[in-house]
């Protein structure tokens, strides 16, 4: 019932404001990706800079992952902005949100409009250049919910964005199916629509020609009603 009431609201939302995106489709097994110009050059490059003021980084322990027992600084810079009271976990860490700044919600509110999705929750990567990267990973917390894609939008230099699927992975690869390679522009838009989360790893590689430093954002929903054994993903609202 809550989920006819939710698709009703989205679709609204879709009649209500169509953003002329000229939107590319990506497939492959399993794949499913859109991928659009979201915000001109100039809107871009006012965007980044907005961040660049507003966006606290998480420091200290936060800042670090445990690989094999032994902390690690992260290869780039996260923060996680939300609904008030939201709490995410990824890399075996959970993260309180903060709550949205202006230029977030403008950037949201402006992907919204243009997927007809509303999220509740955003993970920041600032990279410095091309040294700094993300590992390949898989973006299938269980917290998440799974028919909303996960939106991410790119700004400053532009950074090649690998796919591969799972079953492909490592030198011998169960199967012979090609990565999935894109380059990830200033001011665009890539929507990763389920499944693709299950089945394809993606990953930032290093880069080391780029010099300039690069911010991307993940809109996320978060499920707010736990699931089995998992406490749910608010502290208090
Ligand atoms: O920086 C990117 O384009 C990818 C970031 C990513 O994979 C993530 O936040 O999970
Ligand atoms: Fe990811």
């Amino acid at each position: 019932m809550q989920n006819e009431e939710d698709e009703e609201a989205e679709l609204e939302v879709l009649a209500e404001f169509s953003h002329p995106v000229p939107w590319q489709k990506i497939e492959a097994q399993g794949l499913d990706l859109d991928y659009a110009l979201l915000f001109s050059k100039e809107e871009a490059d006012a965007l980044f800079k907005q961040l660049e003021e507003e966006v606290m980084y998480s420091t200290g322990e936060e800042a670090k992952v445990q690989v094999f027992g032994k902390l690690h600084n992260i290869p780039r810079r996260q923060a996680t902005y939300g609904d008030a009271g939201l709490r995410y976990t990824y890399s075996g860490r959970t993260h309180l949100a903060c709550t949205w700044t202006p230029t977030l919600e403008y950037i949201r509110d402006a992907v919204t409009n243009a997927t007809g999705h509303t999220f509740n929750f955003v993970l920041i990567n600032r990279y410095r250049d091309g040294e700094d990267h993300i590992g390949e990973h898989r973006d299938d917390e269980k917290e998440l919910d799974p028919v909303c894609p996960i939106a991410s939008v790119s700004l400053g230099a532009a950074r090649d964005f690998v796919l591969r699927h799972r079953d492909a992975r490592g030198k011998r690869g169960a199967r012979r199916l090609e990565p999935v390679k894109l380059q990830l522009a200033h001011g665009s838009l890539l929507l990763m629509n389920p499944p693709t989360n299950t089945f394809w790893y993606h990953s930032l590689p290093v880069r080391k020609k780029v010099r300039l430093p690069r911010i991307n954002l993940t809109f996320r929903r978060i499920l707010l009603i736990s699931r089995g054994e998992e406490p749910a993903n608010v502290w208090s609202l």
